[in-house]
């Protein structure tokens, strides 16, 4: 395993193709006094047909690099790829068009339109891009998820947990190149969280699909393949086959020593991540 501080020694498993990546990323938000370097040098690539966490404390810049990398924000200096694309070379226009058509996404607050039904919220990506959805591909995706029986209720209707698995579903509907999914299981009790971590692994496991997710919780990126560790906007360690445990021990480090920590107040990731 690589230390703090050694960046440049820190790669993915050689041979595999990544479905995206950054490159010496660079985001810097404000400035003068107000200049904050979220991403400060970030090269890093997400395996395709993984699943691969993204933690750090909190402020370390893993939110940021969650939207550089899917071209909802745009970097300072630095590229973004998905696939072989280069966001930087794409016009507004044909950003969107890859964000609809090669990319999906889980949020936290689920974001699903409260006036479509379960079904017509998972297609919806596929009828913005006047696609026709396979059948079988809804089907298998539908039994995956769970929701069959609830495919003609409103988000409304359903739990949390429901809620988020239909956002997982239409993440994947349009059968993206990467899912990227931002605190996922953030507003969900820890049973419901559970099914969405296992959901969204077995996605993986079984479509050979990629996913990469932020998350402050040692338990959710024990369900990756592999963690990146972000801290102070720099890449600093990646763990492969992680279990909670490990990523917790792996987070103390983060923490500033016992002296320092009244001063630091509350709610670094670390600590939030330890108590969840
Ligand atoms: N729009 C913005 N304007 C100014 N500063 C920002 C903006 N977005 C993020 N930052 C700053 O960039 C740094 C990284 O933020 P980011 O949200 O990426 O971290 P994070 O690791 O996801 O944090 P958390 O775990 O608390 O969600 C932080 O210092 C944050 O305050």
């Amino acid at each position: 395993m690589t230390t703090a501080g050694d960046a440049s020694a820190i790669h993915a498993p050689a041979g595999q193709a990544d479905a995206a990546r950054v490159l010496h990323a660079v985001k810097v938000y404000g400035r003068g006094d107000t200049e904050v370097r979220a991403l400060d040098g970030v090269s890093v690539g997400f395996p395709a047909g993984r699943f691969t966490a993204v933690m750090g404390p909190s402020g370390s810049g893993k939110s940021t690099l969650l939207h550089c990398a899917a071209g909802l924000d745009t970097l300072t200096s630095g590229s973004a790829f998905v696939g072989g694309t280069d966001l930087s070379t794409l016009d507004d226009r044909r950003l969107t068009l890859l964000r609809r058509d090669r990319v999906g996404f889980v949020f936290q607050a689920f974001n699903l339109l409260p006036t479509l039904t379960v079904a017509e919220n998972i297609t919806l990506p596929l009828d913005l891009a006047g696609r026709t959805p396979d059948r079988d591909r809804f089907d298998r995706l539908v039994d995956t998820v769970g929701l069959r029986d609830r495919l003609h209720h409103r988000p409304g209707e359903l739990s949390g947990g429901q809620q988020q698995r239909v956002a997982v579903a239409r993440a994947f509907a349009g059968d993206p190149d990467v899912v990227f999914a931002d605190e996922p299981t953030g507003n969900l009790d820890s049973r419901s969280g559970e099914e969405v971590l296992r959901l969204l692994g077995r996605t993986v496991r079984e479509t050979g699909r990629t996913v990469v997710m932020v998350t402050h919780d040692p338990v959710a990126a024990g369900h990756a393949d592999e963690v990146v560790f972000l801290a102070d906007g720099r890449l600093v360690d990646r763990m492969a086959a992680p279990t909670a445990d490990r990523v917790l021990d792996r987070m103390k480090a983060f923490e500033p020593p016992a002296g320092d920590r009244a001063s630091a107040g509350p709610g670094t990731g670390a600590t939030r991540g330890a108590t969840r």
